[in-house]
């Protein structure tokens, strides 16, 4: 399901950063579930059976009037990009159902992948933190620290620390965090933004997993390395929801390892 990256192909995608003034990217294109009027379409929940039982909220009568959840049988349907198939590779057409594409937001040529949906039906916000998890558990047996990446990162840090029953730590964006802080600037295309972590938040040698929506550039992901660095730290690894492959985030942190549950070029 996952894909842990080494390389990364062509870019095609503008940065956020590269908002202001920059001319629209020549190499943007709409998903065929995109509409140019307003919101993208997102396509009814699949009919499948839950691996788990829902939650209870689930079938709730508020649950019901959100995008609902998925349900009935997970069935093996072969070839998902990527090379999965079966019912990993039906999760993982879930969770990119669950993506709604966004062009030219927050500004002309960047396509922004809006994760809101994915968020509201609690069967794919649920498919994300098990196959996180199951990921982070069979691969690293000892993490002593989730880190969370302000503000998105927030959504799947705390979550992820609970099932792996450890704590979460936050790297938030500067001014927001009381007491002693280490900070990092990083360079947006136009300007610059920091990101700052208490001094106390991990220990020198301790062993920590990055977890952040989506890596694009990598310029927010790095300036959180440096600051484990800073702390000395061990990063273990920049898990993700989404990569955005042409950006090449994952180049820009090597040596460091990136783990993303979906690829968009
Ligand atoms: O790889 P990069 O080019 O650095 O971009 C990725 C970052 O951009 C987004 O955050 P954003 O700065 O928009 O803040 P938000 O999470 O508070 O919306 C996203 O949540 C990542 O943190
Ligand atoms: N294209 C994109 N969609 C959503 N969040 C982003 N953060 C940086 N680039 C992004």
């Amino acid at each position: 399901m996952g894909h842990t990256t080494s390389n990364s192909p062509l870019a095609s995608s503008r940065p956020l950063s590269s908002c202001p003034g920059s001319p629209p990217s020549p190499h943007i294109h709409a998903s065929p579930l995109s509409s140019c009027h307003g919101f993208p379409r997102i396509p009814p929940p699949l009919r499948l059976q839950p691996w788990f039982p829902p939650h209870p909220s689930a079938s709730s009568p508020r649950a019901a009037r959100g995008a609902r959840p998925a349900e009935g049988r997970l069935r093996s349907a072969g070839g998902a990009r990527g090379g999965m198939s079966g019912e990993l590779g039906a999760r993982r057409r879930l969770l990119e159902e669950r993506v709604r594409p966004f062009p030219d937001f927050p500004c002309p040529g960047v396509l922004f992948r809006d994760i809101t949906p994915l968020l509201k039906d609690p069967i794919a916000f649920r498919t994300v933190v098990d196959l996180l998890e199951a990921h982070l558990k069979a691969r690293y047996p000892q993490i002593d620290f989730i880190a969370g990446l302000d503000s998105r990162g927030f959504l799947f840090g705390p979550v992820l620390a609970q099932r792996l029953g450890i704590g979460c730590v936050l790297i938030r964006k500067k001014g927001k965090l009381p007491g002693p802080t280490e900070s990092v600037s990083y360079a947006l295309e136009y300007g610059q933004a920091e990101l700052e972590i208490q001094s106390d938040a991990v220990e020198p040698g301790e062993k920590v997993v990055l977890i952040d929506d989506l890596l694009a550039t990598g310029g927010t992901m790095c300036a959180a390395c440096e600051l484990m660095k800073k702390l000395k730290a061990e990063v273990l690894e920049c898990a993700v929801v989404i990569e955005l492959k042409s950006l090449k985030g994952a180049e820009k942190l090597k040596p460091f390892p990136v783990y993303s549950l979906l690829q968009y070029d």
